[in-house]
C-alpha cells in the first residue's frame, strides 16, 4: 500500500499576515546568534541588501557579534540581545530563524538531542507568539523533524500558528546532495530532496536529475547513502567539536534571504521547505519543494514525478518520520498540559 497522496497541492494562504511589499524594510532576528551557525549565519545576513535591521539574541556572546559586525558598511543595522531583551530583539521582526541549541557529538543521533533542545526553542517559540505572532520561523536546531512539530504545538496553544509562517530548515541536504552528484557528474545540477532531516528519511530524489542517468546504480547509491550521512561525515571529522556550521551559515542564509524576497513581493520563489502538508500519508510535516511568497508558503509543491526506487524510501521511511513528528507533538502537549493550556489535540 503507497502511502502517497497524489493530489499533494496544498495551498496555505495566510488571513493574517501583514504584508510589505519592498525589500527596504526586513527585521530578521537570530535566536542563537552566538553559536557556531548563530555567528557566520549573522554574517551573511549583514552582508544581505535585503535585509535592513538584523536582532541577534542569544544566552551569551551577542553584544561582541552585534559590535563586530556593526562595523561592516553594509546598509542594515544590527543590535545584540541577551536575556532580559529577547522582547526587543524579536518586536517587528519578519522572520526569525532558530539555531539555538546543541550540536552533536560522535556517536550521537540528532534525535538524543530532543530533550535539551526541545525546551530550548519551545521557550524561544514561545517568546515569538508574544512578541512577533506574524514572523515566519525557520527552525535549524535539531532535531528538526521532531521540534518543528513541537513549534506548532507551542503556537497552537498561544492561538498564531499558521502553517505558511513555520517552516523546518532542510536545505543543507540540498546542498549536499547538488555538490556531492555535481562532482560525480562534473556538472552543475539542481538536486531535489524530499522528507524529513535525519538519516533515513532525507530522500535525494535523484531521478529528477537528469545528468543522474549517465551513472551506475551502485554510483547512484553510494550517492543516496552520502547524501543521507553528510552530517555524520561533518561531525566525525570535527571529532567532538560539533557538528556542521559553516555548510549551515550558508544554507540557512540562502533559505532566509530566498523568504525575506518572497516577503518583500519577489515571485517564484521556491526554496524547499519542512512544512504542514498532506503530501505523504501519515506524515503531517513533510520537506519539499514550496512556493514562497508575501505571507510565507504559499503552495506546497508537491514530490514530482518520481521512481518505483524512490516511493519505495518514502514508503519505508514514513512510519519513522511520523513517529518523530508524533514525539514532538505529543512532548509539547504534555508540557502544556502541565502548564495548564491547550495543544491542537489529545495526546
Ligand atoms: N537543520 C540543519 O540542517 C542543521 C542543524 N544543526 C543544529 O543546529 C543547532 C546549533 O548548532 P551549532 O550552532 O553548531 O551549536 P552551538 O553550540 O555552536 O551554538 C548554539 C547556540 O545556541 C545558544 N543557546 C543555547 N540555549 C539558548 C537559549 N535558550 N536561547 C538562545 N540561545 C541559546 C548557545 O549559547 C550557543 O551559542 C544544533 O541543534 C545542531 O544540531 C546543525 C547543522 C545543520
Ligand atoms: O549532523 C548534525 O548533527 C547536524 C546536521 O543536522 C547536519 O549537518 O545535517
Amino acid at each position: 500500500q503507497s502511502t502517497f497522496v497524489q493530489s499533494s497541492k496544498t495551498t496555505h494562504l495566510s488571513s493574517s499576515s501583514v504584508n510589505k511589499n519592498n525589500f527596504e524594510n526586513m527585521k530578521v532576528a537570530v535566536l542563537g546568534a552566538g553559536g557556531g551557525i548563530g555567528q557566520p549565519l549573522s554574517l551573511l545576513l549583514k552582508l544581505s541588501p535585503h535585509v535592513s535591521n538584523l536582532a541577534l539574541y542569544d544566552i551569551r556572546g551577542t553584544p561582541g557579534v552585534s559590535s563586530d559586525l556593526s562595523h561592516i558598511p553594509s546598509p542594515g543595522t544590527v543590535t545584540g540581545h541577551l536575556p532580559g531583551t529577547l522582547p526587543e530583539c524579536l518586536a517587528g521582526s519578519d522572520v526569525v530563524v532558530i539555531p539555538a541549541g546543541v550540536p552533536r557529538k560522535p556517536g550521537m543521533s540528532r534525535d538524543d538531542l530532543f530533550g535539551i533542545n526541545a525546551a530550548i526553542v519551545k521557550g524561544l517559540v514561545e517568546a515569538v507568539a508574544s512578541h512577533c505572532p506574524g514572523a515566519v520561523i525557520c527552525v535549524i536546531s535539531n532535531p528538526v523533524n521532531s521540534l518543528v512539530p513541537v513549534c506548532k504545538e507551542v503556537l497552537v496553544r498561544r492561538g498564531c500558528y499558521n502553517p505558511s509562517k513555520l517552516c523546518g530548515v532542510t536545505y543543507l541536504d540540498v546542498c549536499r546532495a547538488n555538490t556531492f552528484v555535481g562532482e560525480a557528474v562534473g556538472a552543475n545540477v539542481s538536486v531535489n530532496v524530499v522528507g524529513g532531516h535525519s538519516g533515513t528519511t532525507i530522500v535525494p530524489l535523484l531521478s529528477q536529475t537528469p545528468d543522474v542517468s549517465s551513472l551506475s546504480q551502485s554510483k547512484i547509491d553510494a550517492l543516496v547513502e552520502r547524501i543521507r550521512n553528510g552530517g555524520d561525515e561533518v561531525v566525525s571529522a570535527k571529532d567532538g567539536a560539533g557538528s556542521a556550521t559553516l555548510s549551515m551559515a550558508h544554507a540557512g542564509f540562502v533559505f532566509v534571504e530566498n523568504v525575506v524576497k518572497a516577503l518583500g513581493g519577489e515571485e517564484d520563489v521556491v526554496m524547499p521547505a519542512y512544512t504542514e502538508c498532506d503530501v505523504v500519508k501519515g506524515c503531517s510535516f513533510f520537506a519539499v519543494p514550496c512556493r514562497f511568497g508575501k505571507s510565507g508558503v504559499e503552495e506546497v509543491m508537491g514530490l514530482g514525478k518520481i521512481s518505483e526506487g524512490e516511493k519505495g524510501m518514502i514508503d519505508d521511511m514514513s512510519g519513522t518520520l511520523a513517529s518523530q513528528i508524533e514525539k514532538g507533538r505529543k512532548w509539547a502537549i504534555e508540557a502544556s498540559a502541565k502548564e495548564g493550556g491547550q495543544g491542537s489535540g489529545k495526546i
